[in-house]
């Protein structure tokens, strides 16, 4: 190993000599398999997080023959986040299943002077001005949901909250992502989502797999993933086509773009842009993935986590019916004045954060702590630790929003707590998604009044990896309207 340059991740000791991975802390490993037989692939996070309890924030483990680097200190976890793009990518492996996959790339696997082009039209996509003008579209959705959840509590039907919850996030990002209305809520499905739900646990799949048959031979599953991308791309060149046409009919579009694709391609047209439309295309099935699933868990743990603390739902409820009681007017200023809901959606991502591990690889030979890290080596930064901690978050395992308004006092570490990562490659629908929670909840808490969110088995609601961490089947009760 070369010597490491002076810039590094976290501040070592210099006094200290570095330290080693492979002689870090960390459990027994199998030859070949490492500790792959330890690991179950729906609670990796909690596996590897028991790991960290056990062995300290700075441990490695053997992902089959992979040595990996187990980062749970939150100081150096922001230290290496933010020491991007130029000292850590995404995982070299993500990329190479979605470029076997004949993926479109965009923005969350790009690297280099890709991503920075990318994200620069995204980011115009997300600006503050431009998710003002996707507003009135939001609503609609939320009315929509509204009337749903209405009929359901009127015929004392339970909720499947997950499900509905994802039809109102798909609605949202699909509508303003294709430039055209989606509504799945009350439509039943579409079919470029369709096609998303059939390969997004395919490449879930194929990125945790040991061994990459579908190189050698193609099963009947591979041969349908193959037909649905080539389907999905298909469809989604067309929305981009048809957006095209929309614009060059009405130039005003360009100016003030009415969904996301309008205002990609407008940023994608500037001088030098450096995109081309198969990013726009390739960004447009990003932002499904990268807004869907995350938005509709993170509101589902907020209900579960309000309705078991009914001091602090009582509070949720009186700020929503005092500032926005009524769907049919709100308005972004209002959605803004919903201090304590924010601080309600910040504490449910404290504790049930959907990313809970954030993957990266080194691309140069540096520090982390007092570690030395090898270029290509596999960091898995464990986002739920100090969290979680007392050290960090006074009585850290209560669900206790006012900590994050200035009456919770400075005694919290509020930097720990990272649910949309950290540094220049921070997740860019912050501000949309915490649009589409407010939303949502001032819909709920406005409209309803709520009788009980069930787990299957009556306990606490259990979590599940998959794209994202979610709870597993909760259904939520409205008592019926007076
Ligand atoms: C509560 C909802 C959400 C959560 C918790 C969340 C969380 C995250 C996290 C943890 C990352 C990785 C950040 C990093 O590496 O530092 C990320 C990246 C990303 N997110 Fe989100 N996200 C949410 C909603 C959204 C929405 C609504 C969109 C778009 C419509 C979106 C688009 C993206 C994209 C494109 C990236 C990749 C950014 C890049 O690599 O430059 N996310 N998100």
């Amino acid at each position: 190993m070369s010597m490491p340059p002076l810039d590094h991740a976290a501040t070592p000791d210099i006094a200290r000599p570095l330290r080693q991975i492979r002689r870090l802390p960390g459990p027994f490993a199998l030859p070949i398999v490492g500790n792959s037989l330890q690991i179950k692939l729906t609670r990796i996070h909690r596996d590897v997080e028991q790991w960290v309890q056990r062995y300290g924030p700075f441990m490695r483990a053997w992902f089959g023959r992979t040595l990996v680097l187990v980062v749970a200190d939150s100081e150096a976890v922001g230290a290496v986040l933010r020491d991007r793009p130029d000292g850590f990518r995404r995982p070299l492996s993500s990329s190479v299943v979605s470029d076997e996959m004949g993926g479109v790339p965009g923005l969350f696997l790009a690297e280099g002077t890709e991503w920075r082009n990318q994200r620069r039209m995204v980011m115009a996509g997300m600006a503050p001005g431009a998710i003002k003008a996707y507003f009135p579209a939001l609503v609609t959705v939320a009315q929509r949901l509204q009337r749903r959840w209405h009929l359901a509590a009127t015929q004392g039907q339970a909720i499947d909250l997950d499900g509905d919850l994802k039809r109102y996030t798909v609605d949202i990002i699909a509508g303003l992502a294709f430039g055209t209305q989606v509504n799945t809520l009350e439509s039943g499905e579409d079919v470029i989502q369709r096609h998303m739900d059939d390969i997004l646990p395919a490449v879930a799949r194929r990125s945790l797999s040991m061994f990459p048959y579908w190189r050698y031979v193609k099963l009947p599953v591979d041969r349908r993933l193959d037909r649905d991308v080539a389907a999905l791309s298909a469809a989604v060149a067309d929305l981009v086509q048809q957006a095209r046409t929309r614009m060059a009919h009405d130039p005003a579009r360009r100016e003030r773009p009415p969904n996301l694709l309008e205002a990609m391609i407008a940023a994608a047209d500037l001088e030098g842009s450096g995109v081309t439309d198969r990013n726009v295309a390739g960004n447009v099935l990003t932002m499904l993935l990268a807004g869907e699933d995350t938005t509709a868990n993170t509101v589902s743990w907020m209900i579960y986590l309000l309705q078991r603390h009914p001091h602090t739902l009582a509070r949720a409820r009186e700020e929503v019916r005092r500032l926005a009681p009524d769907v049919a007017r709100f308005t972004i200023e209002q959605m803004e004045c919903l201090d304590y809901v924010g601080a309600c959606a910040s504490e449910a991502m404290r504790l049930k954060p959907v990313a809970p591990f954030l993957p990266v690889e080194a691309l140069r030979d540096t520090v982390i702590g007092d570690i030395a890290v090898p270029a290509g080596t596999l960091v898995w930064c464990v986002m739920r630790n100090d969290t979680v901690a007392d050290a960090h978050f006074p009585d850290a395992q209560v669900f206790q929003p006012e900590r994050w308004l200035a009456e919770g006092g400075e005694a919290n570490n509020k930097r720990a707590s990272m649910p949309f990562g950290a540094g220049l490659r921070t997740c860019p629908g912050r501000y949309l998604a915490l649009l589409e929670i407010k939303i949502a909840m001032a819909m709920l808490l406005g409209s309803f009044d709520i009788a009980g969110v069930d787990t299957p088995d009556g306990g606490e609601a259990q979590e599940l990896m998959g794209f994202v961490m979610s709870p597993i089947g909760l259904t939520l009760r409205l008592a019926r309207p007076q």
